[in-house]
């Protein structure tokens, strides 16, 4: 098997609050090989979130090792850690974070024009049209539904060939006839990338895209299997159930 892109050992994060401190991941260890695609559940406030962001080199950890992509991102500096981000990692938000003073064509060929991986004229038409924008290249955000303006976000994410795309709630603000169309596009585009794929979500059907499922609670890993145990986002969902309920 191919060296793992994310192995992370013996996480802790803490956060201040009020006049103490509390600890969101405590003891977190997990390794995610090239190429698998895995999700993350758990309820609100587990540290699902914020997993995400370390694993992104958008927040650092108080304890443990991230290594990721051959790196270990717990200790390099801002500077390295801005190229990190830049280059290897694609993320992929709720709220879908495009620029809006910037069309569809230029959102995606963002990371390239912050002085990233040059992304040349027929890879840029080549991802336009497999998120289905060919029509709207030129568009503005604003001028895009919901749907849309993530699609622009997907390709932004993965016009740079990243080692590890990070979805946080990437369907949360969809509806599900777009939902089932962005299940399409993210296996499609796993597949023939072959990057390691974190998405956090709460809602079962969306976790039966991934070949994993991972279960936080509390901050620690409470539950780690293959989807392929499930035979649909029904008995998904009653195991996560089940899982909370039973988790200490
Ligand atoms: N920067 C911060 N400062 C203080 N507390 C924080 C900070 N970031 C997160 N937390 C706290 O850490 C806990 C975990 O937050 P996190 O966003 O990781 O949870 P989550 O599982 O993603 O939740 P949700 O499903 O609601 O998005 C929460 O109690 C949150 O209030």
């Amino acid at each position: 098997m191919s060296s793992p892109v994310i192995s992370v050992s013996r996480l802790k994060r803490s956060f201040k609050s009020g006049t103490g401190e509390v600890t969101v991941l405590k003891d977190i260890s997990l390794a995610v090989p090239q190429g698998e695609f895995v999700a993350v559940m758990g309820a609100s406030g587990s540290g699902k979130s914020t997993l995400l962001n370390i694993l992104g080199g958008l927040l650092s950890p108080d304890e443990g090792s991230v290594v990721v992509d051959g790196r270990d991102i717990g200790s390099m500096s801002d500077a390295a850690l801005t190229v990190y981000r830049r280059d290897r990692v694609g993320f992929i938000f709720q709220m879908f974070n495009l620029v809006g003073t910037l069309s569809v064509e230029e959102n995606i060929l963002l990371p390239s024009l912050a002085g990233g991986r040059r992304v040349s004229a027929a890879a840029l038409d080549a991802m336009i049209e497999k998120v289905g924008l060919s029509h709207r290249r030129h568009a503005m955000p604003d001028t895009l539904s919901g749907g849309e303006q993530q699609r622009v976000a997907i390709a932004r994410a993965l016009i740079s060939e990243p080692a590890l795309v990070l979805a946080d709630e990437p369907t949360g603000n969809l509806d599900s006839e777009n939902t089932r169309l962005m299940g399409d596009l993210f296996q499609d585009l796993h597949r023939t990338q072959g990057c390691a794929f974190v998405l956090v979500t709460h809602a079962p059907d969306v976790a039966m895209w991934a070949d994993r499922v991972i279960v936080l609670k509390d901050g620690r890993i409470v539950d780690d299997r293959p989807t392929t145990e499930f035979p649909g986002p029904v008995e998904l969902s009653s195991f996560y159930e089940r899982t909370l309920n039973d988790a200490l």
